[in-house]
C-alpha cells in the first residue's frame, strides 16, 4: 500500500474494549478524527463473553435459589423449580444482544469511524486493517491507544489440547448442563462458574492447585469462601495441581491427572488458570512496542508504551484485569491525551467476585497489610448479625475490615455476604474521604439495610480484643 493511500486520524483504537471504546466515543465527540477497529466482539471482551453473560446467569443461578428457599419465606411455589437450558440461554443472549446493539448505536451517534477488522502493525503508529472479506486498509493515528484485552489461557498439560475442555468463552455457549463437571483452577472464573453450576444442579468438582482458593485473599476470607461453595454441593480440592489430561474414546470422560498420579474425572471439564495478553499478530516489532517479561505491552504510570505517541490499556497493558479499571485507564488517557498529567498509580481499584454469595474486596488484606508494616485492628462481623440478613434469610458469609492502629484509617475490607458488592461502594467512599473508621461506625445508616453492617463491623473495634 503506498503512502498516499495511508489514512490519517487523530486518534486510532486498536481493540474495542472499555476504556479504548470510551475514550474513541468521547473524543469523537470532541470532534476529533477517531478510527477504532475491532477483530469481532463490538463493545469488547466483558459486554460479549466475560462480565455480563455470566453476570446474566449468576442472576438466573440466584433466581433458582430463591424459588428454592420460597418456603422457609412463606411462599409455596408448587412443582420444584429447574433450569430450562434453551430459555438460560435465552435469557443470556438477549442480555448480551441489547447491550450489544446499544453499543452499536452509541458508536455511529459519536460519529467514530467504526471498523470490524483486525488491526496489525506496519510501522510508526500506522497499522493495515483486514476485514472479515480480506478487505484491507491503512490508517495511521496523531495517537494510537491498544486495547486488544486478555484471552482464556490453555496451560500446557499434556493432552490438553485434544481433550475437547471448556474455557470461560466456550463454556458461556450451554451446549449442555452436564452431570458432572471439572474446574481447573480456583480463582475468580473457577469460584463463579463453580458455585453457578453447582446452584444448577452439576455435581462440580474444583481442583485449585494452591493450597487455598482464591489466593490473593486472606486463608480465613478464602476459606469462607470455600466453605460456602462446599455448602453448595461443590467438592474443593485444594493442593491439586493437574499434570495431565485426557478425554476417553467417544466423546467419554474427561480425566485429570494429579502431581500424586491420582485422577479425577467428570463429563466436562472448564479451564479456568488465568488469562494470556493478546498480543500476537499485532506487529508490535514494526511499531517499536515492547513487551514486559510476562509478555503485556509496557506501560509507564501515564500508560505510555515505549513507542511515541501510542499508549496501551486495560488487561493488554497489565491493568488490574477488571472492566472497572480499564474505564479509569480510559479516565487516565483523556487527560493526558489533553493535555494533562494523570498517573495510575495509588488508586484504588476494588472487586467483587460473583458468586453466591458474592466476595466484595477492596485496599489491603491483614497479609499485605501486616506485610507491609502496619499495626493493625481486624474487625469481624458474621452477616447473619446483620437484621437485614434475618429478613431475608441471608445470613451466609463474613465481613472483615482491617484498620491502621495508628491512625484508624480503614485499610482494606472483605464483605462475603449477601449485596456485599453494594456495600462496599460505601467503605470505598469513606476510604476515598480518609475518614476514621469511627465515623463510619457511627453514621446514621439506614434501617434495615445491609449497609447498616457497617456500625455492627466497626463496632467490634474494641481495641483490646481487635488487635491480632
Ligand atoms: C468469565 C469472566 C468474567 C469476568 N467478570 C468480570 C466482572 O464481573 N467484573 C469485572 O470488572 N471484570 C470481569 N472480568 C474481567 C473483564 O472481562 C476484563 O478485565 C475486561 O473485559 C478487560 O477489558 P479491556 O478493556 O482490557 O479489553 P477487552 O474488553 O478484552 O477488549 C479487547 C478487544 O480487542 C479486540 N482485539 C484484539 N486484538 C485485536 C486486533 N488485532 N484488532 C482489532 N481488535 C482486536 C478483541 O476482539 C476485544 O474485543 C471477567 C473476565 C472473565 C474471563
Ligand atoms: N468478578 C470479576 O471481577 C472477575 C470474574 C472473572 C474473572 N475476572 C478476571 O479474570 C482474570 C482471570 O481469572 P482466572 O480465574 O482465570 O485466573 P486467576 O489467576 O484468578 O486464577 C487461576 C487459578 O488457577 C490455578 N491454577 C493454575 N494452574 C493450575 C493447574 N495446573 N492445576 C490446578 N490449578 C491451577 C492458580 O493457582 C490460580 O489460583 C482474573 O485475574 C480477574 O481479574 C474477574
Amino acid at each position: 500500500m503506498s503512502e498516499k493511500d495511508v489514512q490519517d486520524v487523530d486518534l486510532l483504537v486498536i481493540g474495542g474494549g472499555k476504556a479504548g471504546k470510551s475514550l474513541a466515543m468521547d473524543r469523537a465527540k470532541a470532534g476529533w478524527k477517531v478510527a477504532m477497529v475491532e477483530r469481532d466482539k463490538i463493545g469488547g471482551t466483558c459486554i460479549n463473553v466475560a462480565c455480563i453473560p455470566t453476570k446474566a446467569l449468576v442472576g438466573s443461578a440466584r433466581t433458582l435459589l430463591t424459588a428454592r428457599h420460597a418456603a422457609r419465606m412463606g411462599i409455596e411455589i408448587g412443582s420444584e423449580p429447574a433450569v430450562d437450558l434453551e430459555a438460560l440461554r435465552a435469557h443470556k443472549e438477549d442480555v448480551v444482544g441489547g447491550m450489544v446493539e446499544a453499543h452499536k448505536k452509541l458508536f455511529a451517534d459519536s460519529g467514530m469511524d467504526f471498523v470490524l477488522g483486525t488491526a496489525r502493525f506496519t510501522g510508526e503508529r500506522t497499522v493495515e486493517i483486514t476485514a472479515a472479506d480480506g478487505a484491507t486498509r491503512a490508517v495511521r493515528g496523531r495517537d494510537v491507544v491498544i486495547n486488544t484485552g486478555t484471552t482464556p489461557a490453555l496451560p500446557d498439560l499434556p493432552g490438553i489440547a485434544d481433550a475437547q475442555v471448556w474455557d470461560s468463552e466456550t463454556i458461556l455457549r450451554l451446549e449442555r448442563l452436564p452431570e458432572t463437571l471439572l474446574v481447573l483452577g480456583g480463582g475468580y472464573v473457577g469460584a463463579e462458574f463453580a458455585s453457578m453450576f453447582a446452584v444448577f444442579g452439576t455435581r462440580v468438582t474444583l481442583l485449585q492447585g494452591r493450597d487455598q482458593l482464591l489466593p490473593r485473599e486472606d486463608r480465613d476470607v478464602a476459606d469462607e469462601v470455600a466453605r460456602v461453595l462446599t455448602g453448595q454441593g461443590v467438592d474443593v480440592r485444594l493442593g491439586a495441581r493437574a499434570s495431565a489430561v485426557r478425554r476417553e474414546e467417544g466423546h467419554g470422560d474427561v480425566v485429570v491427572t494429579l502431581d500424586d498420579d491420582s485422577e479425577v474425572r467428570g463429563q466436562e471439564l472448564l479451564v479456568a488458570t488465568g488469562r494470556t495478553p493478546v498480543t500476537a499478530g499485532l506487529g508490535l516489532e514494526a511499531a517499536g512496542v515492547r513487551l514486559t517479561d510476562r509478555g503485556f505491552v509496557a506501560v509507564d504510570g501515564h500508560l505510555r508504551t515505549t513507542a511515541d505517541h501510542v499508549w496501551a490499556a486495560g488487561d493488554v497493558a497489565g491493568s488490574p484485569q477488571f472492566t472497572h479499571a480499564s474505564w479509569h485507564d480510559f479516565r487516565v488517557l483523556r487527560d493526558n491525551l489533553t493535555g494533562g498529567d494523570t498517573v495510575t498509580s495509588g488508586r484504588i481499584v476494588p472487586y467483587t467476585v460473583f458468586t453466591t454469595p458474592e466476595l466484595a474486596r477492596i485496599g489491603l488484606t491483614e497479609t499485605e497489610a501486616r506485610a507491609q508494616g502496619h499495626d493493625v485492628k481486624v474487625a469481624r462481623l458474621r452477616v447473619a448479625a446483620i437484621p437485614r440478613a434475618k429478613t431475608l434469610h441471608e445470613g451466609t458469609g463474613i465481613w472483615k475490615a482491617v484498620v491502621d492502629a495508628g491512625t484508624d484509617q480503614i485499610l482494606g475490607v472483605a464483605l462475603l455476604g449477601h449485596h456485599a458488592g453494594e456495600v462496599l461502594s460505601a467503605v470505598q467512599m469513606a476510604m476515598l474521604g480518609r475518614l476514621p473508621y469511627q465515623q463510619v461506625r457511627d453514621a446514621v445508616f439506614t434501617h434495615p439495610t445491609m449497609g447498616e453492617g457497617l456500625n455492627l463491623l466497626f463496632d467490634t473495634l474494641d481495641d483490646d480484643k481487635a488487635r491480632g
